[in-house]
């Protein structure tokens, strides 16, 4: 597979404050990573780096060989989407109009609004569970479903690199199931930053764990996430165990002084 995302000596800061330091790694095309880390690791600030609305201090990030802030705007919005954590969408808009809003890159001059687009916006909503939705208005629906259709919105950017900040968040775990389902489907690259350790160990197929400045290497979920890593970082206690009917594994997260 050919690499999407080339990140080389990147170092990020938020304000005046330097988040995570020297950090190179390469994301190949398709994948689902995963990025964890306690709170105020940086998990935030190195996505916003990735999709170019954040400068690094130092270093660079390759999307498909090329520096985003090399690109035009049009361009840049046909490579990368991203959403962002409690994005909140104007209020005033529909939930469809919400969503074509990720159409516009692809758009001559006022060209929204044909039937072909109109079926675009009912597929990306259709798509997270909100067929016949575009007509609401998007202040009077849920926290969940605003998640929802902002995700919509990504993915009817229909970009080669996803980026999702916290996608879960506000998802019932029916919603929360599909949508990591979903990110490992479809037929992209997605970086997502996720709190929920046992969901990005079963659906990510490499984890980059962000801790005090520095990132470990990007590695598949059982080697990312072993249990002297999760002690460290998290200062909780993980075993695995397998699932009694699937036998697949599973990673137990508790307390770190919780008994046995
Ligand atoms: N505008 C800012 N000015 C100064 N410091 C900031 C700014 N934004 C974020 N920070 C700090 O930078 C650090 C990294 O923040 P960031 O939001 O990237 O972390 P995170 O890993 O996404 O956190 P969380 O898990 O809580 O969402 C935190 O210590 C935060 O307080």
């Amino acid at each position: 597979m050919t690499a999407i995302v080339e990140v080389r000596e990147l170092s990020c800061a938020a304000g005046r404050k330097t988040v995570v330091s020297d950090i190179s790694f390469t994301v190949r095309a398709g994948e689902t990573i995963g990025i964890v880390g306690p709170n105020g690791a940086g998990k935030t600030t190195l996505l916003r780096v990735l999709a170019g609305v954040r400068k690094p201090t130092s270093g660079r990030v390759l999307v498909n060989g090329r520096a985003l802030h090399e690109l035009s705007g049009r361009e840049r919005a046909r490579t990368v989407a991203m959403v962002a954590q409690d994005e909140q969408p104007p209020a005033d808009l529909l939930a469809g109009e919400v969503v074509a809003l990720g159409r516009t890159p692809y758009l001559p001059p006022w060209g929204a609004g044909s039937a072909a687009e109109r079926a675009v916006v009912a597929a990306g909503l259709a798509a997270v569970d909100l067929t016949g939705c575009a007509d609401r208005p998007v202040h009077r629906l849920s926290g969940g479903e605003r998640q929802r259709v902002l995700l919509a919105r990504a993915l009817v950017q229909r970009t080669p690199l996803l980026l999702l900040d916290e996608p879960t968040n506000h998802l019932d775990i029916t919603h929360r199931l599909a949508l990591l389902g979903m990110a490992r489907t479809l037929d992209r690259t997605v970086v997502m930053a996720l709190h929920d350790l046992a969901m990005a160990d079963r659906y990510c197929d490499r984890i980059l764990v962000l801790h005090e400045g520095a990132a470990h290497p990007l590695a598949a979920p059982e080697a990312a996430l072993r249990t002297e890593v999760l002690d460290t970082v998290f200062g909780v206690r993980a075993i695995r165990v397998p699932h009694p009917d699937t036998g697949e594994s599973h990673l137990l997260i508790t307390a770190r002084e919780a008994n046995p």
